[in-house]
């Protein structure tokens, strides 16, 4: 089924299960507390990996959780699971790939105490990403060729709108003591020191051998055959199981099996413009 999309401030999103309505809720008028703890990225950077380690972390490495609720009732993506997180028990643990002008306004006084997770990946991987899952979930729209698909995503014709909006967005909190930053290549160098960061950010020290639990259950094989994780179980109006899979390669730098040399200067072009006055680097620089 193919998707239908519109605007909304700019950004563009499906019709299938999001509405200008909700978009607006949640901008302006959800509540967010200071226990919240919230999982933000911009589409296929990692969201569902990082959910993954943040519920084993709250479990101290053990899988029965993960194992037994579906990821999306675990950490709800506040802008389509939006009854979900309502009903949620404190403390919750929320996701969102909301760039920050749409996020709740709420946060803004709560700033100092609700814990914000962003992580980020390597723009190309993710252009890469995104174009295979296009194909397979009906949210995003199906790249008509791999060339145009790259115009749309670097000007940000495309669902969530501009990476750059997005990173150069969120990235401006980066001083706060409220915001943990990481990247999808720091997690598959260092798993095991990955995670003992984040408990640290978020207060929850966790044993070596609890570490272990959490970096092996969080593992790209342990959750490409939990159920409960890989998006099996969404259902088939959203997403066409039989074209792939949520946990399609799980790798870095994947882009240079599929971009040209012309494609990858052409996005190095446009990355250099946006990100040189971040004063920021990146694994992938
Ligand atoms: N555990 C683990 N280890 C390594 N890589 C993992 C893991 N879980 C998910 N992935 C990879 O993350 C990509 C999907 O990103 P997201 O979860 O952000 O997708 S989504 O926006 O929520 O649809 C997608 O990347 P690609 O394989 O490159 O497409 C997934 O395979």
């Amino acid at each position: 089924m193919a998707g239908q999309f519109f605007t909304h401030k700019g950004v563009m999103f499906s019709t299938l299960d999001y509405l200008p309505d909700t978009l607006s809720y949640v901008e302006n008028e959800f509540q967010v507390r200071d226990d919240d703890v919230f999982n933000i990225t911009y589409p296929k950077s990692g969201s569902t990996w990082m959910l993954e380690i943040l519920s084993l972390i709250r479990c101290e490495g053990d899988p029965g959780w993960v194992r037994s609720v579906l990821n999306w009732d675990r950490a709800p993506w506040v802008e389509y699971h939006l009854e979900t997180a309502l009903k949620y028990p404190p403390p919750r643990l929320l996701s969102s790939h909301l760039p920050i002008q749409l996020f709740p306004k709420s946060f803004q006084h709560s700033k100092a105490k609700v814990r914000i997770i962003y992580t980020l990946r390597c723009l190309k991987d993710v252009l890469v990403s995104l174009y295979h899952f296009s194909q397979i979930l009906h949210f995003f729209k199906t790249p008509e060729s791999l060339d145009s698909f790259i115009e749309d995503f670097l000007s940000g014709n495309v669902v969530y709108g501009s990476w750059f909006n997005h990173v150069t967005g969120w990235l401006g909190l980066k001083d706060n003591e409220n915001f943990f930053c990481i990247s999808y290549e720091e997690l598959q160098q260092d798993p095991h020191g990955s995670v003992r960061r984040i408990c640290h950010f978020l207060g929850k020290e966790l044993s070596e051998k609890q570490v272990d639990a959490v970096v092996e259950n969080a593992s790209f094989q342990s959750m490409k055959g939990n159920k409960m994780s890989n998006f099996s179980q969404m259902s088939d109006k959203y997403m066409d199981h039989e074209k792939g899979e949520l946990l399609r390669k799980g790798t870095c730098g994947d882009w240079r099996n599929n971009l040209s040399e012309v494609q990858s200067q052409r996005f190095d072009t446009v990355y250099r413009e946006w990100m040189q006055g971040l004063g920021m680097t990146f694994p992938w620089d």
